[in-house]
């Protein structure tokens, strides 16, 4: 078995109700501690891939394996388990719950993990010093902490999925377009601090996006077209 953080083996993913693959992919491996780009243009299958890789989603052949564990075979319930205990995800639209606080959304993965929730505890005296801590490092003043969420900044709100993904030190950080609502400077400013939290934490970072211009910034670039076998056969069909 491989020992990367995360390994796809011969992968066949096809969307209910779609008649061809999104994905077919011999291999796809994150090492521990890597920063990895993929990108590919709008339909490619990123976030696809991503939602194989948190177990949202299962593949019809081939086998996923986070951290050594298999997730094919295991039930949903197990699957979810697997996923809030040890990757944190960032949505492209920060999915972040309205109605709580910046602190409770942060604070979210410590109330469905035992795991994230000792793993915070071991950072901070309590979880909401790890909080706190967590959001002084991502430039998010005191004083915004009570707000509700909706009273915030789309920069402000992204800072907030980001803290609420590394909360508790996941060993998987998944990053689905997180900046493509930013201008270039503040694009630059976040990733600083994603890879930063990242490199702090020892996580492995797949980071999807179709903005070239943030490549370079990591160590490895997967253009995901190049490893999907089912890329374009939809529009050629
Ligand atoms: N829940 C779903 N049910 C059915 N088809 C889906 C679903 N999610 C995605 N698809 C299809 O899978 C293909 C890949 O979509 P995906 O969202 O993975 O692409 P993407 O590269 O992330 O695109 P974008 O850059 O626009 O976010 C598309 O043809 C899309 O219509």
């Amino acid at each position: 078995m491989s020992d990367a953080a995360i390994a796809l083996r011969d992968i066949s993913f096809t969307w209910p109700g779609q008649k061809t693959p999104t994905l077919a992919l011999d291999q796809f491996d994150v090492q521990a501690h890597e920063q990895v780009f993929v990108s590919g243009p709008s339909g490619s299958g990123k976030s696809t891939l991503l939602a194989l890789i948190g177990g949202i989603a299962s593949p019809q052949s081939g086998s996923v394996a986070i951290l050594g564990q298999a997730l094919d075979g295991l039930p949903a319930s197990k699957r979810d388990r697997f996923r809030v205990d040890h990757i944190g995800f960032i949505f492209q639209q920060f999915n972040l719950i309205p109605y709580l606080s910046i602190l409770d959304n942060v604070l979210l993965p410590c109330q469905f993990s035992a795991y994230r929730r000792e793993r915070a505890l071991a950072q901070g005296q309590d979880l909401h010093a790890a909080a706190h801590s967590l959001l002084r490092s991502l430039d998010l003043a005191p004083n915004l902490w009570t707000r509700a969420v909706t009273q915030l900044s789309i920069g402000q709100q992204q800072r907030v999925a980001a803290a609420r993904a590394l909360i508790g030190r996941p060993e998987i950080v998944v990053a689905d377009e997180p900046t493509s609502a930013l201008d270039s400077d503040r694009q630059q400013a976040f990733l600083d601090l994603i890879q930063h939290e990242c490199e702090q934490a020892g996580a492995s970072l797949v980071f999807v996006s179709h903005d070239q211009r943030l490549a370079e910034r990591f160590h490895r670039r997967i253009a995901l077209n190049d490893i999907n076998r089912c890329a374009g056969v939809e529009e050629s069909a």
